[in-house]
């Protein structure tokens, strides 16, 4: 299931060149830097010092969740999906203890921009308020540093990307596919419950907010889960039961990789 990254410079055609310089205008930020900070693991790598670039894994629920997983092996994969409430974060979780994964929540680094006096924080929080999705520019960037102020080449991207207009922006700018995404199915009424019962505070869980985000997992969550379906790289993991039972099918994926 996992494949090589193909090397970004080695690609490079004068025209995708151009593109990407675009991309360094518009993000702020060269795709080639991005995913060349990793040391590798000399045991695997057999290169003391050498660098290799990342592997991706998505994870996506009935609202979208994002995993990027970068693997000590030489693939790229995307990470974690799933709809609002579908249990992405809590199986982010499990993955991250038993397997040295660094949790990457698109949703909590959004939340702390907006206790951060940031410029983007209020655009942020009603964003968020309303369950919408805040653009591209921002997330991309915002995941970005995440990734480059860790040393954990294991990463697991959760809640993203949750648009196709995200998985395109991002993948200029990485340079790259994932080489699996996770995808929680849940049924709605089970996630609305899940949600309504958090209690953590968090601002979009209440009824009204739900529904849109349910809304726009629809419209724009979906299509970014069929695309990698079709490219023979999703994981549908059915969400419901407990967290135990969800997790043993979780296992396998990942026991794989080592
Ligand atoms: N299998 C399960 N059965 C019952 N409750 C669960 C299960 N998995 C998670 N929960 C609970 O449901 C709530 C939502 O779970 P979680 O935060 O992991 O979902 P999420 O997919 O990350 O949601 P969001 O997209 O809103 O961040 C949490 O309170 C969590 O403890
Ligand atoms: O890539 C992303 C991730 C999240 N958002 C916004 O944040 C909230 C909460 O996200 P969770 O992953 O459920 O914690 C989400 O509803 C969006 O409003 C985003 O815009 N883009
Ligand atoms: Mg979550």
């Amino acid at each position: 299931m996992w494949r090589r990254g193909v090397s970004l410079s080695s690609m490079l055609s004068s025209s995708k060149s151009r593109l990407l310089n675009q991309v360094q205008v518009a993000y702020g930020f060269n795709a080639c830097q991005v995913f060349s900070t990793h040391v590798l693991n000399p045991a695997e790598d057999g290169v003391s010092g050498a660098r290799r670039k990342p592997f991706v894994t998505f994870v996506l629920g009935n609202n979208v969740k994002l995993v990027l997983l970068f693997s000590l092996k030489p693939c790229y994969a995307y990470g974690n999906e799933g709809g609002p409430g579908s249990g992405k974060g809590t199986q982010c979780t499990r993955i991250v203890n038993t397997f040295g994964f660094t949790h990457l929540s698109v949703g909590d680094l959004l939340r702390k921009e907006i206790y951060s006096d940031s410029e983007n924080g209020s655009m942020i929080l009603d964003t968020i308020k309303e369950g919408k999705i805040v653009p591209s520019e921002v997330t991309v960037k915002l995941i970005k540093k995440a990734i480059e102020a860790g040393d954990n080449n294991r990463i697991l991207v959760d809640g993203f990307p949750r648009s196709e207009e995200n998985r395109i922006a991002y993948e200029r700018v990485g340079g790259v596919e994932p080489d699996i995404v996770l995808f929680f199915d849940c049924p709605k009424e089970e996630m609305v419950k899940r949600v309504l019962n958090r209690n953590q505070g968090r601002i979009d869980d209440n009824i009204d907010t739900v529904k849109e985000r349910l809304t726009v997992f629809e419209e724009l969550n979906l299509p970014v889960i069929k695309y990698y379906s079709e490219k023979g790289i999703l994981h549908k993991i059915d969400g419901t039961g407990t967290e135990d039972e969800i997790y043993e099918r979780v296992l396998p994926i990942f026991a794989a990789l080592r």
